[in-house]
């Protein structure tokens, strides 16, 4: 029977993955084989050693200590892209929010009092506080052109924004998926020059943090709209209100709300509520459950966020999983041990990224725990299972 614990509220749609007979899933659990969360901090709980894997069910794994995990030859995984539609719609809403100054007008309309008639004169008069201005022709520049930056980008493009992107490490099934018409920035000075609206969509991490702070905005058109449906501390939220505050930014849409930012005039923040559709939690969900399924079942492994991918087809009832780190002569020691013990390796895949290297094969006869034993004792074995 396989653990699972959660972590956070999880789509049933994913838990249902997870067969009744062999799995047990629950939010309490003793010794679990995996975690399932999403936004929960685990940088300070302590993850018991029965945790083979851990399923982040969305994109950003900030809250997950990957380093911690690698060395215990733990592989974390992410769901890629699977909602990164509802990031899209959001950051529409936030422009179209920001632009037309909807919060305001709509705190404007609900205050208003007296009978119908009153009301009608009165909106005749406060309205032209409230004009705003349109998207096309608009510049939107968008840093980070992965899952989302690039569906933004696209979206943005169908509008009739001209869209400036920046991301240094662009792949190349992201290049294929970019409208040809959207520009390319060398820097991220050069993209804010040109921007009428920023929006970020890069991982939090020690090189994006303050990645908008006051030096860059400075830079900025005046008058610029920053969305920020990444994380917090990407944008320096204190630099930002300054310039608000300043009049050279009009608006500062965010999903990380603060003392500093909600009650702000010129501030919108969401409840961190840019993959909370339905449909992206569903996806997440299943996405995950698939994943921890297979590393758990077969060791297979798809988009870990520290190891590599690595499939290899069943050839036998007798599978192990090693991790290990990337250095000489491990797929040596390890395949001496079996033979010495009298194991015929049928297949073996082994694979590496970074210091990670990870190693699958499937043998004739069965693996005792003594052969196990002596495989984990080599000098940069991280993990061993047999499944
Ligand atoms: N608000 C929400 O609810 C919500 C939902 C989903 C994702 N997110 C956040 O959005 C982030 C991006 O998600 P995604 O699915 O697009 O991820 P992704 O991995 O598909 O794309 C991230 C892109 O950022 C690029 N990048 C990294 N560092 C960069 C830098 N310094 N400058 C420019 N580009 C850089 C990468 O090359 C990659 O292409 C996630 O890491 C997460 O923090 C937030
Ligand atoms: O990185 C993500 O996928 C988002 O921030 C979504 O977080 P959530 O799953 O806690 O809504």
């Amino acid at each position: 029977m396989y653990k699972i614990q959660t972590l956070n509220n999880i789509s049933v749609k994913g838990l249902e993955k997870f067969p009744r007979e062999t799995y047990e899933v629950a939010s309490e659990i003793q010794n679990p084989d995996a975690y399932m969360l999403r936004s929960l901090k685990l940088h300070n709980v302590d993850i018991p050693e029965s945790v083979l894997a851990i399923g982040r069910a969305g994109a950003g794994v900030n809250n997950i200590p990957i380093e911690k995990m690698s060395a215990r030859g733990v592989p974390v995984f992410n769901a890629p892209g699977a909602n990164a539609n509802a990031v899209k719609e959001l950051v529409l809403t936030g422009m179209l929010l920001g632009c037309r100054n909807i919060c305001q007008a709509w705190e404007c309309a609900k205050n208003l009092t007296g009978d119908d008639e009153s009301i009608s004169k009165e909106v005749e008069q406060v309205k032209k506080k409230f004009v705003g201005f349109e998207l096309p022709g608009r510049t939107l520049g968008v840093i980070g052109l992965g899952a989302i930056g690039t569906s933004v980008a696209n979206m943005a493009r169908d509008l009739g924004m001209n869209v400036v992107g920046y991301d240094p490490a662009l792949t190349v099934e992201r290049a294929w998926q970019l409208s040809s018409s959207i520009e390319s920035a060398n820097t991220v000075d050069e993209l804010l020059a040109k921007s009428d609206f920023v929006t970020i969509h890069v991982p939090f991490n020690e090189g994006t943090k303050n990645l908008i702070n006051a030096r860059r905005i400075n830079t900025m058109n005046d008058n610029a709209i920053i969305l920020n449906f990444s994380r917090n501390g990407i944008v320096n939220d204190e630099d930002a209100v300054e310039a608000l505050n300043a009049g050279k930014l009009y608006s500062y849409i965010c999903d990380f709300p603060s003392n500093l930012l909600k009650d702000h005039p010129r501030v919108i923040t969401l409840p961190h509520l840019g993959a909370s559709t339905g449909e992206a939690e569903e996806n997440c969900a299943i996405m995950i459950a698939d994943q921890l399924k297979d590393f758990l079942e077969n060791g297979n492994i798809k988009n870990s966020v520290n190891f590599p991918q690595v499939k290899m087809p069943r050839v036998s009832g007798y599978r192990m999983a090693i991790a290990n780190s990337n250095v000489p002569n491990m797929v040596g020691q390890i395949s001496s041990i079996l033979a010495e013990t009298g194991h015929n390796i049928l297949d073996l895949l082994n694979k590496s990224r970074g210091d990670l290297a990870y190693t699958l094969l499937d043998v004739d006869t069965e693996i005792t725990k003594d052969v196990v034993d002596q495989i984990k004792a080599i000098d940069g074995v991280l993990s061993v299972r047999t499944i």
